[in-house]
């Protein structure tokens, strides 16, 4: 089971409220990477059987474009989780986000029913993918026994609202009360090979303290946000596509450890910095992230 958009580009994954029709026939105009229909938190609890039925119609016959369709069913603790599997498998979804992840065995349940539906729906076996979101105290501290459950699990995301109610505090807008769980977090999904995803950031008016946010974990080496509005994604794809000197600095470090090692040579400077194999992998990082953003113009 080694499915290829396991490591597909990310940066933006927006929610969109799957009880409405205006939103989920076209929001593949806008261009975000990933799409999150959600059945979860934005539904009213009346409205869970109509969401759902929307959603398996939408999934069924609107085009999107490319953009990955995932959906958030409601969490294992409810009615509703299962019934939303089904729909969701059987409409062709391409992942399923779990909320309020708390352990390993979690994301094994899901991914049972999502192999028998596989099934019954005639899917190719593996094809869809999950993602877990940590919502909670325990959720983060079992990061890397999640990023470990299952082969069909692409990733992890922070879930900061649910998160911070558990942790008694709030959200504050200076990421101080996320700054231990993005770490725990990043570093679980790293040592586990899985991609990892920031929380929403859900004050609209705000788009200074925005753009510092997703400065912010970009640094930390996340893989992209979760976004609840199409005015948040160009900020996310500018800050993680890499610049036109970012790729061809990378360029000439992929190109000059490749002629200085026939050579036997192993650090040197590029443009007057100490260069040596160390920073191989970053520069071909860059590079594949250039590629992947559509904005690589080289040769390599
Ligand atoms: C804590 C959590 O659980 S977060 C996850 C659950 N939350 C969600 O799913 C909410 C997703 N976001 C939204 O529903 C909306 O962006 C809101 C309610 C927050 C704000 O809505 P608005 O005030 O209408 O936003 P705005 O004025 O920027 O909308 C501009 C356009 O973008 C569309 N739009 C807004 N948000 C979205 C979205 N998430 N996906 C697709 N299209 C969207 C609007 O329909 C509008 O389209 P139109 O110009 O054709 O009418
Ligand atoms: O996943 C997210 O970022 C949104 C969410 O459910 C939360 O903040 O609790
Ligand atoms: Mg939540």
């Amino acid at each position: 089971m080694n499915n290829p958009n396991k490591k597909r580009l990310r940066r933006t994954m927006m929610f969109l409220n799957a009880q409405k029709p205006g939103l989920i026939k076209d929001p593949y105009i806008y261009k975000a990477d990933s799409l999150m229909l959600d059945l979860e938190d934005a539904v009213a609890e009346n409205q869970k059987d109509v969401a759902r039925f929307s959603l398996y119609h939408a999934l069924k016959t609107v085009d999107y474009r490319g953009a990955e369709r995932v959906v958030r069913i409601n969490g294992l603790d409810t009615p509703y989780w299962r019934e939303d599997i089904r729909a969701c498998v059987a409409g062709g979804c391409d992942s399923i986000r779990i909320p309020k992840t708390e352990h390993a065995e979690d994301v094994r349940r899901v991914a049972a029913a999502i192999a028998e539906d596989e099934k019954t729906y005639g899917r190719p076996e593996g094809e869809v993918l999950i993602i877990a979101a940590l919502e909670s105290a325990r959720g983060v501290m079992n990061a890397l026994e999640i990023c470990e459950s299952d082969e069909r699990l692409f990733g992890i995301a922070l879930s900061g609202g649910d998160y911070t109610k558990d942790l008694q505090t709030h959200i504050t807008g200076t990421g101080i009360e996320l700054m231990g769980a993005r770490q725990q977090m990043i570093i679980a999904a790293r040592a586990a090979g899985v991609q990892c995803f920031d929380t929403v950031f859900t004050d609209l008016k705000d788009m200074d303290g925005f753009r510092k946010d997703v400065e912010n974990i970009h640094l930390m080496g996340f893989d992209g946000k979760s976004i609840i509005n199409p005015r948040q994604i160009p900020i996310v794809h500018e800050i993680f596509t890499p610049t036109q000197k970012d790729i061809i600095f990378a360029e000439k470090v992929v190109k000059e450890i490749d002629s200085k090692k026939a050579l036997g040579i192993g650090v040197f400077t590029v443009d007057g910095k100490m260069i040596d194999i160390a920073f191989y992998d970053g520069a071909k990082r860059t590079i594949d992230l250039a590629k992947a953003s559509g904005v690589y113009k080289g040769d390599l």
